[in-house]
């Protein structure tokens, strides 16, 4: 036993103070376990509906403060003193265990008090169980021993909603499962229906039919074993979901599982089930205060209502069976982690969790405007027009580029940007203390930069620059928010939250810029205060975009990119004006980043690293990841990296065995710069292939590593508004490439 026995643990707890608000990490003291108890070190917690439910408010048990988790799996660190006993475990007939129940709906141990505490104050259990901390005590009986072999990262979701679908298809119904032949319909695909399938499927049914309201749901469903689908929104006029499974199952199903906690799905359940034997098992949570009704004659004529918890499974004496047979491949748990977030992140796990689903094709934000917007644009820069009409032509092609979109089957939609000249929109210019300038003096680059190296071969300079005359502040008036607001207008409300902006870089004016050059001395005096007051800006500008809605934002930086090029290195290490060392500047700019970036846990970050994206599909610079993929991807505190790996010019995928098992990368495997349309099995092969990468350097199965990827073209199709060498139509044609490979790779996944 551990040196902390006989002693209180203080540890990190995700804590639920009030119904609806967000939970906060708090140091709490987990108190020594007494008798008939045992005190658990968490390692790994699923994030369950019911969870939600209680937090919500809506539980009529629910109570607060409390910790709430039930879907652990750790180590037992300190037992107290050592149930058949009960009028429940000793029938036979359930899993409902009566000798904790009381006290376990109100929030306490057995014997009535807490053994949790934070600030002064006793913290309530949840479900006997709460894992959502580092230790927890539950009641003996509340927790079982099982293999140590068996990784507790999946054994986890073991806690419940696995095991409430296989459970309630091979346990509760019927005399003991679903029999061998049966016709069985399940309402709602998510981690409980797709397990009831996986019930079905063992037992041999014939038709395993899943109803759900979302397509994409479809393919999940046919992955873990379903024989029909069927989108209860999609019915034939004067259908309804029951006649239709009654038709597909000549008289109605033996079994029906309701896996949606929607009362009125109950009752289709129900009604779909046939006549004289078949029963309905209800799985789903409702909403306090709801009931569920039907014509009593449907029971008179034998149909069934049941329901389960833990889909009946006993967990003292049968969880080792099912922990069994995922050990032997008989049973998916792999398949259903889609996410991962440490404690601080759980807020995060929430939103994931209320999401649905994790965004597989992706593309990075701009797009090919269409001629008639470019003509005007280009009309109204060179004084030919007053653009009063632009506004309205940026609408019509929005609404059409939106549409593009959508029907290519993408989530996280953009305006194209076709309200901006360039990728970094107006952010810059709109602070207080820029300025845009035009006809910058030369002098002033870095000569080596990679996107002023190109403009200087071509005796140029960049046009426009953005140059910092003043102390920097933030307006209050965002130039963005305008057109997150538009694209609210256009899309459902549901989609609101995967909307997704691309912001500038906030390293844009000054790598560009000499030693000296990025700010006037009489304003900043070193670097870390002119960043101190970009981060400051950066912040007021997420809040108001935060405020409005948006919850996808993605960074575009081409800088980031530039520390992978030898020739940008070289050109830094020669220049005697230099006060940093590179690996010093990468490192400020990463603090920098995460100063900047400070935003709520719900709100999603991505950085796409750019090796330049011009007009003529020109590049600006060259380099693999190598050099510095370990501080990036684990000091930024982003989610995602949009990485760019359409040619060798970004290397291989070995840098990412860097990646943290927190960490999403969306591999830009499709080329944004011409129209050849790459093969799809050969970009289906890379994709396993960098998986097989992140998996090498976690430990993680190359499956659970597919999970934290995704795929999109390399860049932007449209990073300056001139866009790139390829027409509409063939970026249309690499957009739907795009879907069909994600379709393929992550099928069912948006
Ligand atoms: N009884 C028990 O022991 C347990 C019950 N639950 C409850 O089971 C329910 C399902 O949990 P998850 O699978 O994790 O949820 P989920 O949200 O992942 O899946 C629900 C599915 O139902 C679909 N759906 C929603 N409305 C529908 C409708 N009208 N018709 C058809 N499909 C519809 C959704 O599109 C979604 O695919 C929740 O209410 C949860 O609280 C969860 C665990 C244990
Ligand atoms: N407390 C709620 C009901 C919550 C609930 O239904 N819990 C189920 C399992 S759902 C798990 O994710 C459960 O354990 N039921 C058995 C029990 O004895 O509580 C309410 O009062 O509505």
């Amino acid at each position: 036993m551990s040196d902390t026995q006989g002693k209180t643990i203080t540890c990190k707890a995700a804590v639920a103070w009030e119904a609806g608000k967000d939970l906060t990490i708090e140091d709490v003291e987990v108190g020594v376990p007494r008798a008939h108890e045992v005190r658990i070190q968490i390692y790994y917690t699923g994030v369950c509906h019911t969870d939600a439910y209680t937090l919500s408010g809506k539980d009529p048990e629910g109570a607060f403060p409390i910790v709430l988790g039930h879907e652990g799996a750790g180590i037992v660190e300190s037992i107290g003193e050592e149930c058949k006993e009960c009028k429940f475990c000793k029938s036979g007939k359930t899993n409902l265990c009566g000798k904790i129940r009381t006290t376990q709906g109100k929030g306490v141990m057995p014997d009535g008090t807490s053994r949790f505490k934070c600030k002064g104050k006793d913290l309530l259990h949840f479900m006997g169980t709460s894992t959502f901390s580092q230790y927890t005590v539950v009641a003996d009986i509340s927790v079982v021993a099982i293999t140590d072999k068996a990784p507790m990262d999946r054994t986890c979701l073991l806690g419940c909603g696995i095991t409430t679908g296989y459970g309630a298809a091979v346990i509760t119904a019927g005399n003991g499962g679903v029999e061998k032949g049966s016709n069985v319909a399940i309402f709602g695909a998510g981690c409980v229906g797709l397990s009831v399938i996986q019930g079905a499927v063992k037992n041999g049914c014939a038709k395993i039919i899943v109803v759900d309201v979302n397509n994409s749901k479809k393919a999940w469903a046919e992955k873990f074993g379903a024989t029909d689908f069927v989108n209860p929104t999609e019915l034939k006029e004067g259908e309804t979901i029951q006649s239709r499974l009654v038709d597909m199952t000549d008289g109605g199903c033996d079994y029906t599982f309701d896996c949606t906690g929607n009362v009125h799905v109950m009752r289709s359940a129900l009604e779909a089930c046939h006549k004289g034997w078949g029963e309905s098992i209800i799985i789903g949570v409702a909403a306090a205060g709801q009931e569920i009704s039907t014509r009593p004659f449907q029971l008179v004529t034998g149909r069934r209502w049941k329901g389960c918890a833990f889909g009946g499974v006993k967990g003292r004496t049968q969880l080792p069976d099912l922990v069994d047979d995922y050990m032997t491949g008989k049973l998916k748990v792999d398949e259903f982690i889609t996410h991962r977030q440490n404690l601080g992140g759980i807020n995060q796990a929430f939103q994931d969790m209320k999401a649905g689903d994790c965004i597989r094709a992706e593309h990075l934000g701009s797009l090919l405007r269409p001629s008639k917007l470019l003509d005007k644009r280009h009309a109204v820069q060179q004084n030919r027009e007053d653009g009063a009409d632009l506004p309205q032509l940026e609408d019509e092609s929005i609404n059409d580029i939106v549409k593009v979109q959508t029907d290519c089957g993408f989530h996280a939609i953009s305006d194209g940007e076709y309200r901006r000249h360039m990728f970094w929109g107006t952010f810059f210019p709109t602070l207080n203390g820029m300025r845009e300038i035009t006809g910058p003096d030369p002098a002033i680059f870095r000569e080596y930069v990679p996107d002023i190296a190109a403009f200087l071969e071509e005796e140029k300079v960049p046009g426009e620059t953005v140059v910092c005359e003043g102390k920097i502040s933030h307006t209050g008036k965002s130039s963005y928010v305008g057109q997150y607001e538009y694209l609210k207008t256009i899309t459902s409300k549901e989609r609101h939250g995967e909307i997704k902006m691309t912001l500038a870089a906030p390293n844009w004016y000054h790598l560009r810029y000499k030693e000296g050059k990025a700010y006037p001395k009489e304003v900043y005096s070193n670097d870390e205060e002119y960043f101190a007051d970009i981060a400051e800006a950066y912040r007021t500008e997420l809040k108001i975009l935060y405020d409005a809605g948006l919850r996808n934002v993605q960074v575009d930086d081409p800088n980031l990119a530039y520390f992978c090029s030898e020739k940008m290195i070289e050109g830094w290490q020669k220049d005697s004006a230099n006060t940093r060392t590179i690996e010093g500047l990468f490192d400020a700019y990463i603090a920098f980043y995460n100063e900047c970036f400070k935003r709520p846990d719900d709100m999603h970050l991505g950085i796409h690293l750019c090796r330049g994206n011009f007009v003529n599909s020109r590049h600006f610079s060259e380099g693999g990841y190598d050099r510095i993929a370990k501080k990036l991807f684990t000091d930024l505190d982003v989610s995602t990296y949009y990485l760019e790996y359409d040619t060798s010019r970004a290397g291989g995928f070995e840098p990412l065995k860097e990646l943290p098992r927190n960490k999403n990368v969306i591999l830009g495997v499709i080329t944004s710069k011409f129209p050849k349309l790459e093969d799809k099995e050969e970009m289906k092969q890379r994709i396993y292939k960098a998986a097989e990468f992140v998996a090498s350097g976690t430990g993680e199965s190359k499956e659970e590593a597919l999970q934290r990827l995704g795929v999109s073209p390399q860049c932007g199709f449209a990073s300056h508004e001139d866009g790139n060498l390829l027409s509409y139509d063939d970026m249309v044609k690499k957009l739907q490439l795009v879907r069909q490979i994600a379709d393929e790779v992550w099928s069912g996944q948006p």
